[in-house]
């Protein structure tokens, strides 16, 4: 049982975590913390939070567990302010989607207390921001990603994926730089092309009447361009060099296909469609 939960950023993130870890019976008390009061006492409303802190670090106090779930470019002044108000036993735990950068962060603001904080990283989510978007089964059959460091004691690590598990995640290990490296490629990736395209099409002249008519192929590929603007500049810049190499091999292939194209070869065009669709049905025959 978590006697206080303190979640910093009380969004579709972290109003989730704090919705499912009530709704399992693992909380007694949810304590918020936000950029915006009207936010907050949406989140109260909405039974997401008991208490509306007025800062972290008055937050902090007498917690024995934080959820930072505020977007990666705002973690590391978050983590230098609630560095020293920290009680001994309290963990501290995040959602980023992106987990060297937070990791260097915490370094720098823990230091000698590193071992308290065990970096996480949800693999649900949606388009949609805000904590009038929190649902508490939005991490029901999903799988977290903890990027657990060479400080963590093994209790610490097991508390965080209990927590997880009890929101009926899946929970799964691997390091910080390995998660950085996945994710630029099967997320990162996507959602940059997925802007690119709307932003293309949307600064045309006549963009009504594309949009009009674009159908649930359409839908489908750009779904996730409607994602929070913030958020996804935070997440790209942090993993800069990872998502560059990725875009680079995207925009090879784009010109491979090109070329093909240019050249009117079928059979080669024909290849590409072919095996990409068996992986893609491969992955997931359902969807
Ligand atoms: N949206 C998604 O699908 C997923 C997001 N994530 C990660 O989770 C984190 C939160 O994302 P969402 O919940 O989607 O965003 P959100 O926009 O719904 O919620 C973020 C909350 O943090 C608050 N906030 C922003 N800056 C702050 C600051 N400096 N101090 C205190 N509060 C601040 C905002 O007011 C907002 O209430 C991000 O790090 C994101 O990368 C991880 C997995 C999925
Ligand atoms: O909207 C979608 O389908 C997503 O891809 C959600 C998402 C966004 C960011 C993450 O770090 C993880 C999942």
């Amino acid at each position: 049982m978590i006697e206080r939960l303190v979640v910093v950023g009380v969004g579709l993130i972290g109003g989730s975590c704090a919705l499912a870890l009530r709704r399992a019976g693992q909380v007694r008390h949810i304590v918020g913390v936000g950029r915006s009061r009207d936010n907050l006492r949406e989140a109260v409303k909405l039974g997401v939070i008991d208490e509306i802190a007025d800062s972290a670090a008055a937050a902090v106090r007498g917690a024995d567990l934080v959820l930072l779930a505020v977007p990666v470019g705002a973690m590391p002044a978050v983590l230098r302010e609630i560095a020293p108000h920290l009680p001994k036993d309290c963990l501290v735990t995040d959602a980023g989607s992106t987990k060297q950068d937070v990791v260097a962060a915490a370094r720098a603001a823990l230091a000698g207390g590193l071992g308290r904080f065990v970096p996480g990283h949800p693999i649900a989510g949606a388009e949609n921001s805000g904590v009038a978007a929190a649902r508490a089964d939005l991490y029901q059959g999903r799988q977290v990603v903890l990027t657990p460091l060479a400080e963590n004691a093994p209790a610490a690590v097991e508390r965080i994926a209990a927590l997880w598990r009890a929101c009926g995640a899946e929970v799964a290990q691997m390091s910080a730089e390995a998660h950085d490296r996945i994710f630029a490629a099967v997320s990162h990736l996507p959602h940059l092309a997925a802007f690119a395209l709307v932003d293309d099409l949307a600064g045309r002249s006549e963009a009504d009447t594309y949009f009009r008519y674009a159908g649930s192929g359409f839908r489908d590929f750009t779904r996730i361009a409607g994602s929070h603007p913030e958020m996804w500049r935070d997440i790209a810049l942090a993993n800069r060099e990872a998502l560059l190499g990725e875009l680079d091999a995207y925009i090879a292939e784009l010109e491979q296909i090109r070329g093909l194209l240019a050249r009117g070869d079928a059979a080669g065009l024909e290849a590409i469609f072919q095996r990409a669709s068996r992986a893609r049905k491969d992955w997931n025959p359902n969807s």
